[in-house]
C-alpha cells in the first residue's frame, strides 16, 4: 500500500494509473510456464506493479498440460480473456494468471495488478472476464507534421523524424497504459489523411511503431486517404469500381502487410468536411468501402468506415444527414467493414441524444466513436469526467428489437449478433509529461479502455478504479475525486449549453461561447443554426412541424420525442422549440429553469474547486496545485459562457433575470467582440 508520504512525493502524473517505475521492486515469487514476448511482459509487469503477494503467482496459457486438471474455461474466454484465482499447480498452492493467449495471460496480469491495487484481498481472488467489444482502438488525430488535431497534450507522441530507426521508450509506456485497459488498436494517423501515410517511407515507420506495440497485444491501423491512388500511384481517377484503382489498393495492401504481418487495417473518412470519397464518383460509401475491405480481406485486415458526413443532403437538418445516407446501405457492406458512427447526430457536444444509427442497420456491424479529447469540453484545462456521458449513450434504448435494445448491445454485436464489433475513442494524447494535458484527463481514456472492454461498466465505479490508482488507496482522497468528477460533466453542460441546446460555440477554436455566430460559410456552422432562438422562443423543431429528424428513430423512441412532455428534459431544445414562458415539470418557466442551469454549472465547478482544497493534504503538490490553477481557470470560464450566453438570450427575450441570478459581468457588445481572444486557435 502506498502510504502518505509516498503519495506526496513529487509526482509529474506520467506513470498515469500505474505505480511509479521507481518504486523498489518486491521479490515476488513469479513464475511463467513456457516463454514468450508477451508471457515475459505480463511476468514484468506483474514483478513492476505488485508490491505483495500472498502466494507465488504462476502465468501460463491454458494449453498447458500442467493446467489440465484444472479445467480452466476455455471457449467462454475467447482469444483475450483470463481467469486469475487460486489454484494447486504441480502441488504448490499458487494464484494462477491463465488465458487461452499469451494477450489473454497479459490482460489478466493487469486485472490481477488493478485488483491489488484497489484493495481487493488477493488470498480469494478469483477473477474470469473477457471483452465484449473485438476492435477496442484508440484513433490518433496526429499529421504527420507533429501536430495533433484537437489535441489539447502537446506535440504527436509519435516522432515521424526518428523512425523508423529510433523507438522512443515513450512507445513501449504508451503500449503499457494501453494495455493495461485492454486496448488493442491504435490508428496512428489523422482521420483528415495525407497520403503520404502510405508512402514506403511511412509504412516503414508504422511498422517499427507495430513491432513495439506487438507484444502488448497491439494492432496498428492507418487512416487512409481515398483519393490516394490518384495522388500516389499517378491514376486518373480514384473510383472504386474501376479495376486500376481496386489493383492499385489491392497492392498497397500487399505491400503494408509485407512490412506489418498483422497490420489492423485502415480507417476512412470520406466525403465528409473536405475529404475525397466513392461520392466524388457518383458512388456510395458501400461501394468505397467495400473496395478497399476486398484489398484487406486476404490479410485478415478491416475498414472502420466513418458515418460522419454532413453534405448535400438534409439541407433542413444536419442531424439527419449520417442516417439518410447510410441507412438505405445496411446490408450492403462487406463482412469485414465496420461502419463507425460518432455517438451522437452532431458531433461530440457535450451532451447528445444517441445517433439514430444505432438500432437502424441491423445487417451491418456499427462501431462507436466517443471522443476522449474534449473539443467541446474545455479542452484539456476544464474538469469533465467523460464516464458518464460515454455511459450514457451506451446505456441508451434504441428499442429497435423491443425494450433493451441498448447502444451497448447493438455495439457489442449481441443485438445484431455480429462477431465484428468495436469502439473508438479519439485520444487525448499527447508529449505533455502527464500524457493528457491533465490529471484528471488520463481519467478519460482511462474510461473509454474499461468501457471498451465492458460497456455495462458503472462510470462512478471506474472513477473509483481510477482515483485509487492514480492517487493512492486512501479513501477520503478517492471520495473526493469521484465526487468531482461525478459531477463535472453535467457542470460543463450546464454552463456552455442546459437543456438540449449544443454546438453554441466560437468558431475554430470551439473553447468558447459564440451563441450569437451567424455569418460563417456553411450555415450548419452557425451557433444560429442549432438554437433557433427569437424573440418568442428557443430549440430545434425536429419532430413533424419541423426537420422530423424524430422518425429517423424507433417508432417508440420517436413517440417519446413527438411530445416536450415526455422528451427528457435534458434533451428538450434539441427536439423542440417553445417559448420562452414554456412550463417546465417544475412549473417554472423554460427561460428560469434556463438561468438556473447556467449558475448551477457555475456553483458545481466552484463546488469542485473547494472539494479539492479538502484534498490538499493528501495529493502530492504537483499534481494538486496544476489541478487547482485549472479548476480556477474553469471557474472564470464558466461564468464566462454563463454571462455570455445570457446577455445572448436577453437580447433576444428581452426577459428580466430571476431573483437572485446576477447580471452578466459585461454587454453582449463587450462578448461578441472579445471572442475568446485567448483561445488556441485552430481554424477550420
Ligand atoms: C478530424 O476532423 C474533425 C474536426 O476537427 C472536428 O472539429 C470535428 O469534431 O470532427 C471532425 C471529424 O470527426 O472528422
Amino acid at each position: 500500500m502506498m502510504t502518505l508520504s509516498e503519495a506526496a512525493r513529487a509526482n509529474d502524473g506520467y506513470e498515469l494509473w500505474l505505480p511509479p517505475a521507481n518504486d523498489p521492486a518486491a521479490n515476488l515469487d513469479i513464475a511463467t510456464l513456457g516463454t514468450g514476448a508477451t508471457l515475459d511482459i505480463a511476468a514484468g509487469e506483474l514483478h513492476r506493479d505488485l508490491a505483495t503477494a500472498p502466494l507465488p503467482i504462476l502465468l501460463a496459457t491454458n494449453l498447458r498440460p500442467e493446467l489440465a486438471a484444472l479445467k480452466l474455461p476455455g471457449a467462454a474466454l475467447g482469444r483475450e480473456g483470463y481467469v486469475v484465482r487460486r489454484a494447486t499447480v504441480a502441488g504448490r498452492a499458487v494464484i494462477l494468471v491463465s488465458g487461452n493467449t499469451e494477450t489473454g495471460v497479459l490482460y489478466g496480469a493487469f486485472a490481477l495488478i488493478r485488483a491489488a491495487r484497489t484493495g481487493a484481498d488477493l488470498t480469494t481472488i478469483a477473477l474470469q472476464s473477457a471483452p465484449k467489444v473485438a476492435v477496442r482502438v484508440l484513433d490518433h488525430w496526429d499529421n504527420l507534421d507533429g501536430s495533433v488535431e484537437r489535441g489539447y497534450a502537446g506535440a504527436s507522441l509519435w516522432n515521424w523524424w526518428e523512425l523508423p530507426d529510433y523507438k522512443d521508450p515513450r512507445y513501449t509506456d504508451y503500449a503499457r497504459a494501453d494495455a493495461s485497459l485492454g486496448i488493442n488498436g491504435v490508428v496512428l494517423n489523422n482521420v483528415n489523411a495525407k497520403p503520404d501515410s502510405l508512402t514506403p517511407r511511412y509504412i516503414a515507420k508504422a511498422a517499427a511503431l507495430a513491432d513495439v506495440f506487438r507484444p502488448w497485444g497491439i494492432k496498428v491501423y492507418l487512416s487512409a486517404r481515398f483519393s490516394a491512388p490518384i495522388e500516389l500511384g499517378g491514376l486518373k481517377t480514384a473510383d472504386p469500381l474501376d479495376p486500376a484503382v481496386a489493383a492499385w489498393w489491392k497492392a498497397k495492401a500487399d505491400e503494408i502487410y509485407r512490412a506489418i504481418p498483422d497490420f489492423g487495417g485502415f480507417l476512412v473518412k470520406a466525403n465528409s468536411e473536405g475529404q475525397p470519397g466513392p461520392r466524388d464518383y457518383h458512388r456510395s460509401h458501400a461501394e468505397g468501402a467495400n473496395m478497399l475491405a476486398a484489398a484487406l480481406k486476404p490479410h485478415g485486415g478491416i475498414v472502420m468506415w466513418r458515418a460522419f458526413v454532413y453534405a448535400e443532403s438534409d439541407p433542413d437538418d444536419r442531424a439527419k444527414q449520417a442516417y439518410t445516407e447510410f441507412h438505405p446501405l445496411d446490408g450492403k457492406f462487406a463482412d469485414n467493414v465496420l461502419v463507425q458512427v460518432k455517438n451522437g447526430a452532431i458531433d461530440f457536444q457535450p451532451r447528445e441524444p444517441f445517433h439514430p444509427l444505432f438500432g437502424a442497420m441491423p445487417r451491418t456491424p456499427i462501431m462507436l466513436e466517443l471522443q476522449i479529447t474534449k473539443e467541446y469540453l474545455g479542452f484539456a484545462t476544464h474538469l469533465a469526467y467523460l464516464g458518464p456521458l460515454f455511459s450514457e449513450v451506451l446505456e441508451a434504448d434504441t428499442y429497435a428489437r423491443g425494450k433493451g435494445s441498448t447502444v451497448a448491445k447493438v455495439i457489442d454485436g449481441t443485438l445484431d449478433h455480429h462477431a465484428l464489433s468495436g469502439m473508438a475513442g479519439v485520444a487525448n494524447i499527447g508529449r505533455d509529461r502527464d500524457w493528457s494535458g491533465s490529471t484528471f484527463n488520463q481519467a478519460n481514456w482511462y474510461a473509454f479502455g474499461r468501457l471498451a472492454w465492458d460497456p455495462d461498466l458503472s462510470p462512478e465505479a471506474i472513477a473509483r478504479e481510477w482515483a485509487q490508482q492514480t492517487f493512492g488507496p486512501d479513501p477520503r482522497l478517492a471520495d473526493i475525486a469521484v465526487k468531482m468528477m461525478m459531477q463535472s460533466r453535467e457542470a460543463v453542460v450546464d454552463y456552455t449549453g442546459p437543456l438540449g441546446l449544443a454546438h453554441l460555440m466560437g468558431t475554430g477554436h470551439h473553447y468558447g461561447p459564440g451563441p450569437w455566430i451567424k455569418d460563417l460559410a456553411r450555415p450548419e456552422w452557425n451557433p444560429v443554426y442549432y438554437h433557433r432562438a427569437d424573440a418568442s422562443g428557443i430549440g430545434f423543431d425536429r419532430t413533424r412541424t419541423g426537420s422530423n429528424a424524430i422518425a429517423q428513430y424507433s417508432p417508440e423512441v420517436a413517440r417519446r420525442l413527438a411530445d416536450p412532455r415526455t422528451t427528457p428534459e435534458s434533451e428538450l431544445l434539441w427536439f423542440h422549440h417553445l417559448p420562452w414562458d414554456w412550463k417546465m415539470n417544475s412549473g417554472e418557466t423554460l427561460w428560469h429553469a434556463l438561468v438556473a442551469h447556467y449558475d448551477q454549472g457555475v456553483a458545481s465547478v466552484a463546488a469542485m474547486q473547494a472539494e479539492w482544497d479538502e484534498a490538499r493534504p493528501l495529493v502530492d503538490p504537483e499534481r494538486w496545485q496544476k489541478t487547482a490553477t485549472f479548476l480556477a481557470i474553469q471557474h472564470r470560464e464558466a461564468q464566462w459562457w454563463r454571462d455570455a450566453s445570457l446577455a445572448y438570450w436577453m437580447s433576444l427575450n428581452h426577459l428580466p433575470l430571476p431573483a437572485g441570478s446576477a447580471a452578466p459581468a459585461h454587454s453582449l457588445d463587450w462578448y461578441e467582440a472579445q471572442q475568446f481572444p485567448w483561445a488556441p486557435g485552430q481554424a477550420r
